[in-house]
């Protein structure tokens, strides 16, 4: 897959290529989905979204921005299949997506009920301060969309006399999940479990809370995973 070209810059972003990377995995976009983005920002999601996936449409709130965004997928002769929104979300969010990132945080607990709302399959939000990663996880857990929270830190190597010395960028905290199954109840029974779950690990055998994941080590004490 070619390379991110972002000639155009935003006061944020982009979205690290290896969190780009681990983001891709994890939506695991195909030609027939349609993909919403939170944040467009640089558009370097947007850019390798829209070589994945059928339809892509994607949301930033600050016009500066979306002008940002337009050049870098113009920059990698990416448009067609892609809809720019000038929009702060939940506004502005596609009711017929299947797979939906939150690259901005604001208002997400309401980006998570349009989720919950139209059965999302896959939802992901990258997060790096640490209060903000602790409260959407929170957040994720009550509506039941939660599978894994993955936190990652990536460091790149430079030469330092003669030796290699490593410039680390900060820890990515990527809440990983979807509404696909979620209950008709809309994941109210999820949610009563999380409250066990969040009682400081008082119900946990080993203290340490677990998510529905599908990666689990064999000393993992919960069951279930939807992919
Ligand atoms: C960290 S940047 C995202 C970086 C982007 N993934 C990239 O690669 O350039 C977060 C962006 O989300 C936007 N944003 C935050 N909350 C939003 C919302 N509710 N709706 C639309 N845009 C939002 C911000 O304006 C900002 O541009």
């Amino acid at each position: 897959m070619a390379h991110v070209s972002l000639p155009h810059d935003a006061k944020a972003g982009p979205t690290k290529s290896e969190v780009r990377a681990v983001l891709l995995s994890k939506l695991d976009l195909t030609p027939t989905d349609h993909f919403a983005e939170v944040g467009s920002c640089t558009g370097a999601v947007t850019v390798e979204a829209a070589r994945r996936a059928g339809r892509v449409t994607a949301l930033e709130r600050k016009p500066e921005r979306v002008e940002t965004s337009r050049k870098n997928l113009a920059a990698n002769e990416v448009g067609g299949s892609v809809e720019l929104r000038e929009s702060e979300a939940p506004e502005g969010l596609p009711t017929d997506a299947d797979a939906l990132f939150l690259g901005g945080s604001r208002n997400y607990e309401a980006v998570l009920d349009h989720a919950v709302e139209h059965r999302i399959d896959r939802v992901v939000m990258n997060v790096s301060r640490l209060e903000v990663a602790g409260a959407a996880t929170a957040a994720f857990r009550e509506r039941g969309l939660l599978d894994e929270v993955v936190q990652f830190q990536v460091s790149h190597g430079y030469e330092l006399a003669g030796a290699t010395s490593f410039d680390s960028q900060n820890p990515v905290y990527m809440l990983v999940g979807g509404a696909g199954e979620v209950a008709a109840d809309g994941g109210k029974a999820a949610m009563d479990d999380g409250g066990a779950a969040t009682d400081g690990g008082e119900t946990s055998t080993d203290g340490d809370e677990r998510v529905r994941g599908t990666e689990r080590s064999p000393g993992d004490s919960t069951g279930g995973g939807r992919r």
